[in-house]
């Protein structure tokens, strides 16, 4: 875990995943949150619904917010897109790696001439994503190789990491520069359902792994008690 992120500095690792169809659910959720011991992620269900306004909403409040819209396109309208993220003035942004070596690098130009860019990071494989799933897509590696191989194009390019499962956390640190983030979703209590999810991981064991952020959506959002859940998550987490 970086130093700067870790529990009760401010700088949580923690990312909650505000997957709901409508802003007045996703307020009303953050709410329940603390802003100094989470980050909150929008995705495109909310975003494409809620639109720019709600990010702001939810910076109002004291959030960081992870625009997780994973641009995958030709490099000049990804470059275009992170661009509009930086103005928005999220802490977190990303692309796909497999958009290629060409989209990253004009994701990551896009945002040099920004005094406070957003992190830049590439998904390397969905943790949706199990081994028939890539063989459906004629690929015949494995998860961990993809992600391995990607993990090292993201480096080359200079972004600041990726999006991978914690299963593979520990692969890239013999692949990658130490600083290089980990952002890792699939994340599971003991017990929770997987639901659509492949490659799941529990807090402590990803953080074990090397995770540098944990994305959690449903096993908090779905709680009774989402604050409740927050706190046995950091504290299942902290150092010592
Ligand atoms: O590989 C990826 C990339 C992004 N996600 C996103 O993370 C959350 C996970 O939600 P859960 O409810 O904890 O499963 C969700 O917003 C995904 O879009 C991912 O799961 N895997």
């Amino acid at each position: 875990m970086l130093e700067t992120d870790l529990p009760g500095t401010g700088q949580s690792p923690l990312i909650v995943a505000l997957d709901y169809p409508e802003p007045d659910a996703a307020l009303a959720m953050a709410r329940r949150l603390d802003p100094r011991l989470v980050r909150v992620k929008v995705g495109k269900q909310l975003f494409t619904r809620a639109g720019p306004a709600l990010v702001t909403q939810l910076q109002s409040l004291g959030f960081g917010v992870f625009l997780d819209l994973k641009f995958h396109d030709i490099p000049n309208t990804v470059a275009g897109a992170v661009a509009a993220a930086a103005e928005l003035g999220v802490w977190m942004v990303n692309v796909h790696a497999s958009g290629g070596a060409r989209m990253m690098r004009a994701a990551r130009d896009a945002l040099t001439h920004y005094q406070h860019p957003p992190l830049l990071v590439a998904v390397t494989v969905l943790t949706s994503m199990g081994p028939e799933d890539l063989a459906e897509l004629g690929i015949t590696r494995s998860p961990a190789d993809c992600v391995r191989h990607l993990a090292q194009l993201t480096a080359t390019c200079g972004l600041d990491g990726v999006v991978c499962s914690a299963e593979e956390a520990g692969l890239l640190s013999e692949c990658t520069p130490p600083e290089f983030l980990r952002v890792t979703p699939g994340i599971r209590l003991p017990g929770d359902d997987a639901d659509d999810q492949r490659r799941v991981v529990s807090p402590r064991n990803a953080i074990d792994a090397g995770a540098s952020h944990l994305v959690m959506g449903r096993s908090i959002t779905g709680a009774r008690d989402p604050a409740q859940v927050v706190d046995s998550v950091l504290a299942s987490i902290a150092i010592g």
